[in-house]
């Protein structure tokens, strides 16, 4: 069985305080029970306060990128070795805003994807095609390239632990969510993927979210897709409220 996992995706929202605040209200609040995995990814310099403000609370906490590199010259980055070393359990690698801004080609995510796992980091690997590529009859072909390409050179025990998180580009803050359907549909061949790159145990341990206009009136109907397990959030992620509430419609069927 594989365990659901909710990660939020902060992006580049809130101050410390907020953070913090935020934190506190929902800490006490979480599914304790193991049926669901719960994990905030976060500004960088909010992570250390976050590790701390949430031991032994059912959270786990990311960063939503990383260099490859263990240290280097590399002005503004931050090594997979100092996020393992405050106690950072996830990395979101290769999201489409860090594709179309900072340049995150597969190459580099394959070099991340492999660094993480060398530095006891568990990535979110994220794939989706764009509206263009949608319209022209390419989203097969793209997810399919990209998941290949970021997962290129693990071991088939590391590409069980993999989670990937499948965002279609045209889905995300618009409001506009992919059909369960049509999500189910990519996430069975993603699925299909893993399975022929690596084996059928790989295939039925990966982990696959679904990310994009993902809210509490809507998570079930993704939940309840066989190869859907769990989704990866922005804009519902933000208030505590919101964030709960995901993470209730999880664990009640
Ligand atoms: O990009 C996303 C999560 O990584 C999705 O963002 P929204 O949930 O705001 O559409």
């Amino acid at each position: 069985m594989r365990k659901p996992i909710i990660a939020g995706n902060w992006k580049m929202h809130k101050t410390m305080e907020e953070a913090l605040d935020f934190s506190d209200k929902v800490k006490g609040l979480v599914p304790s029970n193991g049926q669901v995995e719960t994990v905030i990814c976060a500004p960088f310099l909010f992570l250390d306060r976050l590790v701390r403000g949430v031991d032994g609370y059912h959270i786990k906490i990311g960063a939503q990128t990383m260099h490859y590199e263990e240290k280097g010259a590399y002005t503004g980055e931050i090594s997979p070795a100092a996020l393992k070393g405050i106690g950072v359990s996830y990395v979101i690698l290769g999201h489409s805003e860090r594709r179309e801004w900072y340049n995150e080609t597969d190459e580099a995510v394959n070099k991340k994807v492999l660094s993480a796992f060398q530095f006891g980091l568990t990535p979110i690997v994220c794939v989706g095609e764009s509206l263009e590529q949608r319209n022209k009859g390419e989203t097969n072909r793209h997810v399919e390239s990209q998941v290949s390409k970021a997962l290129q050179g693990l071991t088939e025990e590391q590409a069980k632990q993999v989670v990937i998180a499948y965002e279609p580009i045209w889905a995300i803050g618009t409001g506009k969510s992919s059909t369960a359907e049509g999500a189910e549909e990519v996430c069975s061949q993603i699925r299909q993927t893993v399975k022929n790159q690596f084996s059928k145990d790989a295939a039925d341990s990966v982990r696959i979210q679904y990310g994009g206009s993902v809210k509490p009136e809507n998570i079930r109907e993704f939940m309840d897709c066989p190869n859907i397990d769990g989704a990866l959030v922005g804009g519902a992620s933000l208030k505590p409220d919101s964030f709960l509430s995901l993470l209730e419609a999880t664990v009640h069927e």
